[in-house]
């Protein structure tokens, strides 16, 4: 796909201009400009109840906006429905509520490839799989992405913690995105759990190529996988940078409980 505008200048894959959303008094995203060049990795971080959560969901359209645009490839997604914005290219990593635990891993990502291949879920599928072959491709490669392939035949219930978090992320993966969102992907996660999904998340990009938004807690991930940091503190983005502009810049220290040493 191009990119590029009139002129020459890249055009971000997605901008938000003037996002504003208000629960009753509350300001939970404070006139929001972000824009997320294709294939960058950027993690949106920020204290507790910074609107990190309410951004992303404004962008995969579960919340609506109060004011300002959501402009995906060029054109306002603000109007569409969550169902339009995944086909049109955006997914979202959602918790273990995703997975169907009594089918298996493999049934669980054709399930997913199905949705994105043909609008909607479809309650016969299982008994016509044959009649889609560019569904039975889209499962193969996801479930190769996360490393699940062996473990195809298994109960998705059966699986351990980890797995299943990464059979979330091939869920996700399986509508073939061109842009993903992970809500803190290693959250509940042991520490050998978060080494194989931080692996996962940045083997993801080059085998997919992938543009990923990341909300993440933890700084030595955010460190370690973004490309770039965009900091939220009630609402606001105070501080856009690499990993190393971000870790001295003294606003988000101060966000961050008064200036604790990121
Ligand atoms: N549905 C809702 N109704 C009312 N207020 C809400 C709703 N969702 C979020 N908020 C409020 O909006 C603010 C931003 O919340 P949000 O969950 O986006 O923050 P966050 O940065 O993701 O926080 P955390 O790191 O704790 O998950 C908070 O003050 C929160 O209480």
């Amino acid at each position: 796909m191009d990119h590029s505008a009139a002129g020459g200048a890249l055009m971000a894959l997605l901008e938000t201009r003037g996002l504003v959303k208000r629960f009753n008094g509350l300001t939970a995203t404070d006139d929001v400009d972000i824009a997320i060049e294709e294939g960058e990795r950027v993690s949106v971080i920020g204290p507790n109840g910074a609107g990190k959560t309410t951004l992303i969901n404004l962008i995969t359209r579960m919340l609506e906006p109060t004011e300002g645009d959501i402009v995906f490839q060029g054109e306002s997604i603000t109007d569409r429905a969550p169902y339009e914005v995944v086909q049109q290219g955006i997914s979202k990593s959602f918790q273990t509520a995703s997975i169907f635990p009594e089918l298996t891993v493999e049934e669980n990502a054709e399930i997913a490839a199905l949705g994105a291949e043909h609008g909607s879920f479809r309650l016969n599928f299982f008994r016509h799989r044959n009649r889609y072959p560019e569904v039975d491709d889209a499962t193969r490669r996801t479930l190769e992405a996360v490393n699940l392939w062996d473990q195809r035949e298994v109960p998705a219930a059966d699986l351990p913690y980890g797995d299943k978090r990464r059979l979330e992320i091939g869920i996700a993966l399986a509508s073939e995105p061109d842009l993903l969102l992970m809500d803190e992907p290693t959250a509940g996660m042991s520490p050998e759990e978060t080494n194989a999904t931080v692996s996962l998340i940045e083997n993801v990009k080059e085998e997919l190529g992938l543009t990923l938004v990341l909300i993440e807690h933890d700084m030595e991930i955010v460190f370690e996988v973004s490309d770039r940091i965009i900091v939220l503190n009630r609402g606001r983005v105070i501080a856009e940078g690499t990993p190393e502009e971000i870790q001295g810049d003294p606003d988000v220290q101060e966000a961050y409980l008064g200036g604790v040493e990121l």
